[in-house]
């Protein structure tokens, strides 16, 4: 009897002389996988130049011409993602930037989509909070990108960046399908945590889908340390609240303890004062 592992050999091996192609399964994706590069400030060295057919259509037409291996078609077809995490001002979307401009400078047609819930400054374009700019698309849901973009634009995209993740419910079903189905590379900034260091939105969901993971840190404004939390300097507990260094400061581990303390410290205070001006009344 044939084992599982030299049926999958022989799967991976088959010529696909028939139009049938293999199902994309998970199982068998370790086997194919790329090289773990984690730095994400660096193009993809195994980027051809430029691509006249997007992945999927290579993908296609290795399977209607029948040339080419099983291998081939699903490498040809396979996306990427990358995810990087950390708190405010560590340089996500520096970082996101970069990565998405060396992408274009490889002849890759790329994407940038950040939540229409930051407008900070203004809904046209990702700006870093040192003032790096470029265009974007400022949506509501992830799921609306393609419709936006039309069907046709939207197969010729290679790289989609994806920049305030947190703020996306629909952030793991997309990259799911994008990365998996679509075949496209996706590289996702957004905060890991929110200000009280509870996971923020869907990103930690796609962790287990990424291809790598990067946390960046900032530098804590109180010492200068490493800074790996978000401390929000006002009474206001609602998780998502939009700001800069107005509301926001990076902090490390001890300022971040130090801090929580003086700010409920000050509500205890303010609370105390309330309830006495109106016992006064
Ligand atoms: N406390 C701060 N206030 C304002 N800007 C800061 C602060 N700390 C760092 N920066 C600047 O922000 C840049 C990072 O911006 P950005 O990439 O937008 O970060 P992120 O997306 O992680 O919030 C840093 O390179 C630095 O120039
Ligand atoms: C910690 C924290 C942040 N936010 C908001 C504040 C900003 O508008 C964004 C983060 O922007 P950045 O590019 O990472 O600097 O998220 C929030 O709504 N709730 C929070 O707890
Ligand atoms: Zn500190």
């Amino acid at each position: 009897m044939r084992s599982i592992s030299s049926a999958m050999r022989s799967l991976l091996s088959a010529p696909t002389s028939s139009p049938a192609f293999l199902p994309r399964s998970t199982a068998l994706r370790p086997l194919l996988s790329l090289p773990f590069r984690p730095d994400l400030s660096r193009p993809r060295p195994l980027a051809p130049p430029a691509r006249s057919l997007s992945k999927k259509a290579a993908a296609a037409k290795i399977r209607i011409d029948g040339r080419g291996s099983a291998m081939e078609a699903r490498e040809a077809q396979s996306g990427e993602i990358h995810v990087i995490v950390g708190p405010m001002f560590a340089g996500k979307t520096t970082a996101l930037l970069r990565r998405v401009q060396a992408e274009a400078g490889t002849g890759r047609t790329v994407a940038l989509i950040k939540s229409d819930k930051d407008n900070r400054y203004g809904l046209d374009s990702v700006v870093t909070h040192d003032g790096t700019k470029m265009a974007c698309w400022a949506l509501p849901e992830l799921s609306t990108f393609q419709d936006k973009l039309g069907r046709e634009a939207y197969d010729k995209v290679d790289v989609i960046g994806i920049d305030e993740a947190q703020f996306f419910d629909d952030l793991h079903d997309f990259c799911c399908k994008a990365a998996d189905h679509d075949g496209k590379i996706i590289v996702v900034a957004g905060l890991d945590g929110d200000y009280k260091r509870n996971k923020f939105g869907s990103v930690l969901d796609i962790i287990p889908l990424a291809n790598s993971v990067t946390k960046l840190t900032a530098r804590c404004e109180l010492c200068d340390r490493r800074a790996s939390f978000t401390l929000r300097k006002t009474q206001e507990t609602r998780t998502e609240l939009i700001g800069g260094a107005d509301v926001y400061m990076p902090v490390c581990r001890q300022h971040y303890l130090d801090g929580q303390l003086v700010i409920e410290a000050t509500r205890i205070v303010m609370d105390i004062e309330r309830s006495t001006e109106v016992a006064r009344c």
